[in-house]
């Protein structure tokens, strides 16, 4: 995939490389630019994609109405455009946007895909979102046995001095130069970071926006 990013978006993606199909279409997959979610499939002509570069905000073919579909344009829950990758060639595109207002797949729901009958069931995202998910949801609805909510229970006192104690086995494994220690005790430190996180009500896609931000 080739990607281009927000301030350079018209110059970066050559509308005339773009391989549509015969209808002139070529399909635009969204995700969510934070953490990966898929939240919906949509298709794009040449022109709409020219809209979407030149205003930033993402514009559709919609194949049953034949007309431009600027996606949340009468609800207010636009799609800001972060980055346009296409891929090796050129007949499809990958857009990362973020959502304003809440909702950003066809119907509102957080992503348009459901989970298939019988599959892993795993929540939409990148594995430390999927992972603060599930453990936002075990602070919202507690479970017998589980460590998680035995942790929430025990409040800042409980969830801090483990975060301690994990930072302490994260310290001494890099000492060691031990790589699966290592690998193992970053993770017990991330998964107690996102309980702590959780129980104070900040949002991790709050950690990774800073992030994004720091990016040179
Ligand atoms: N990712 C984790 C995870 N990582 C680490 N841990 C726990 O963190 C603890 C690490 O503490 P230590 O290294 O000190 O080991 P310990 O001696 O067993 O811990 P203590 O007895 O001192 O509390 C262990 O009990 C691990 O099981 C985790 N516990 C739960 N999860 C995930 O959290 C979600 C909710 O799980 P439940 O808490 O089981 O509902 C699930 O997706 C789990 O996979």
């Amino acid at each position: 995939m080739s990607s281009t990013e927000p301030n350079s978006l018209h110059h970066a993606i050559p509308v005339e490389k773009i391989k549509y199909d015969a209808q002139g279409l070529v399909p635009a997959i969204v995700q969510d630019y934070l953490d990966g979610t898929v939240l919906m499939m949509a298709w794009m002509n040449r022109e709409s994609l020219q809209k979407t570069l030149e205003t930033g905000e993402t514009w559709f073919w919609s194949r049953s109405r034949q007309e431009f579909w600027h996606k949340g344009a009468t609800s207010g829950h636009i799609q800001k455009v972060h980055s346009i990758r296409y891929d090796c060639d050129s007949d499809a595109l990958l857009i990362g946007v973020e959502q304003i207002g809440d909702v950003a797949c066809h119907t509102g729901e957080r992503s348009c895909f459901h989970q298939v009958e019988g599959q892993i069931v795993a929540p939409p995202g990148d594995t430390l979102s999927q992972l603060f998910q599930v453990i936002c949801d075990r602070r919202d609805r507690p479970t017998e046995n589980s460590y998680t909510c035995q942790l929430f229970a025990g409040g800042d006192n409980k969830i801090l001095k483990k975060i301690g104690e994990e930072t302490a086995e994260v310290v001494m494994a890099f000492k060691d130069d031990d790589a699966d220690a290592i690998a193992g005790e970053v993770a017990d430190l991330l998964y107690h970071t996102l309980v702590a996180l959780a129980h104070h009500k900040v949002d991790v896609k709050d950690v990774y926006r800073k992030l994004q931000k720091r990016r040179r």
